[in-house]
C-alpha cells in the first residue's frame, strides 16, 4: 500500500537478508516507526504487545519468527519449541496457527542443514500468497460497492462502515475489509467510510482513519455507539468488517464490538458483510459462539487513554474510576444469522457451513 506515493507491505526482510522489519503500530497515527526484529523471542513480544495486529500480519509475522528462531538452532526440537511459544502469544485469530502449522509441515521433515533457507522461503511464500489473497477478496468485494453506486444518484458517495482495523496494516498488503474500498476509490467510485474509533485500543481512530488518510479515501471517525444511529438514518448503505475467525457455521468473530453492529444492520435492513481471507477460515470449530477463544486483554486498556498532547508528548491518562475494576474482552463473535454474506479470494458466499465448505472444499 501506498504512503506518500512509495509503496510498503507491513512486514519484509531487510536489506541484510534475514532480521525481519514491522512498522510499530503501538506508535500511529503519531509516528511511523520501524522495528527491526532479530529474533524469536522480539517477535513473541511484537504479537503480544501488538506492534503488529490483524489476524493475516499475525500469521505472516509469526512464520518468519520460526525462520529467524531456526537461524539460531535449526533443530526439531527448537522448532517444536518455538512454534509452541508464538503459538501461545494470542488466542483467537486463527491465522496464528495456521501460519505456524504450515511452517511446521513445510520444515519438520527437512534435515536441519537446509532448514533456515526453507523456512525463509516459506515465509516469504505465505507473504506473497498473503497479499494476492487480500487483493482478489478486494476484487470480488468491489461489485458490492459498484452496486450500491449504481443505485444512487450519480457522483453520491456510496457509506461504508467499518469496525476495528482490516486494512493493509492487519495483513501484509492491500487488507480485506478496506480492500473493496481501497479498489472502488482507485477506480474512481465515490466512497465514504464511517470509522468506528473501536475501544479500547482504538483501530479505528488510530490506524483505519490514518491509513485511509494517507489512501486518500474520505472517511470519518466517529464513536463506537454512534453507528445505531447512523444506521437509523439511512446513512450507512453497506457494513464491511474484517474477521480473527470464522467458525464452521458461519459464526464471524471479530473486534469486540462488531456484534453490536452486526444486530444494528440487521434492524436498520443494512447489509453486513465480513472480509475472509482463506487462511481464516477454521473448519475444526463447528460453532463458533460455543467454540472460539476470545481474548481477555489488560484492564489498563479500558481504565486509561493514550494519546498526544498539544506540545507532542505521549501521555497515558486515566478515564475510569479511581479504584473500578474492568473487564476486556477483546473480541466477540457475531452469528451466522446476522452476517449478510462473506467475501473472500474466491468469490463471495453465504455464511452457512454449506456454503464455506462449497468454497473451500478441501477444509471440509
Ligand atoms: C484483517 S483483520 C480482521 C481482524 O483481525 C481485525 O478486524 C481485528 O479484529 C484485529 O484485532 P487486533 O486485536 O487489533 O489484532
Amino acid at each position: 500500500m501506498r504512503i506518500n506515493g512509495k509503496h510498503y507491505r507491513s512486514v519484509w526482510v531487510d536489506e541484510d537478508g534475514w532480521a525481519v522489519r514491522i512498522f510499530d503500530q503501538t506508535k500511529l497515527p503519531w509516528a511511523l516507526e520501524v522495528l527491526r526484529l532479530e529474533d524469536d523471542a522480539a517477535v513473541a513480544h511484537a504479537i503480544r504487545a501488538m506492534q503488529v495486529r490483524g489476524a493475516p500480519l499475525i500469521g505472516a509475522v509469526a512464520a518468519y519468527g520460526v525462520a529467524l528462531a531456526l537461524r539460531r538452532d535449526p533443530s526439531t526440537a527448537n522448532l517444536d519449541a518455538c512454534v509452541e511459544r508464538l503459538g501461545q502469544t494470542r488466542p483467537t485469530a486463527v491465522n496464528l496457527a495456521w501460519a505456524l502449522g504450515r511452517m511446521r509441515a513445510a520444515l519438520h521433515n527437512l534435515p536441519p542443514s537446509e532448514r533456515v533457507a526453507a523456512a525463509y522461503a516459506e515465509a516469504a511464500a505465505m507473504a506473497d500468497d498473503d497479499a494476492e489473497t487480500c487483493r482478489r477478496l478486494g476484487a470480488h468485494g468491489l461489485p458490492l460497492l459498484q452496486e450500491i453506486a449504481r443505485a444512487k444518484p450519480a457522483g453520491e458517495a456510496v457509506n461504508v462502515l467499518t469496525h476495528c482495523n482490516a486494512g493493509w496494516l492487519a495483513t501484509v498488503d492491500w487488507g480485506t475489509a478496506l480492500s473493496p474500498i481501497y479498489q472502488a476509490h482507485d477506480a474512481g467510485l465515490p466512497v465514504h467510510v464511517w470509522v468506528d474509533e473501536t475501544r479500547p485500543r482504538n483501530q479505528g481512530a488510530a490506524l483505519t482513519a490514518w491509513e485511509l488518510g494517507r489512501h486518500g479515501v474520505p472517511h470519518t471517525v466517529v464513536a463506537d455507539n454512534a453507528g445505531g444511529h447512523l444506521m437509523q438514518r439511512g446513512l450507512v448503505d453497506i457494513c464491511i468488517v474484517g474477521t480473527d475467525r470464522v467458525a464452521r457455521n458461519g459464526d464471524v468473530a471479530n473486534k469486540i464490538g462488531t456484534y453490536l453492529k452486526a444486530l444494528a444492520a440487521r434492524d436498520n435492513g443494512v447489509p453486513f458483510w465480513v472480509a475472509m481471507p482463506h487462511s481464516t477460515f477454521d473448519a475444526g470449530v463447528a460453532d463458533g459462539v460455543a467454540g472460539i477463544p476470545i481474548e481477555e486483554r489488560a484492564a489498563e486498556e479500558v481504565t486509561e487513554l493514550t494519546g498526544r498532547t498539544a506540545d507532542g508528548r505521549l501521555e497515558t491518562v486515566r478515564v475510569a474510576a479511581e479504584g473500578s475494576p474492568a473487564a476486556n474482552p477483546s473480541f466477540d463473535v457475531t452469528p451466522a444469522r446476522l452476517v449478510s454474506g462473506l467475501v473472500t479470494e474466491r468469490g463471495r458466499c453465504g455464511a452457512s457451513e454449506a456454503a464455506l465448505l462449497g468454497l473451500y472444499p478441501e477444509k471440509a
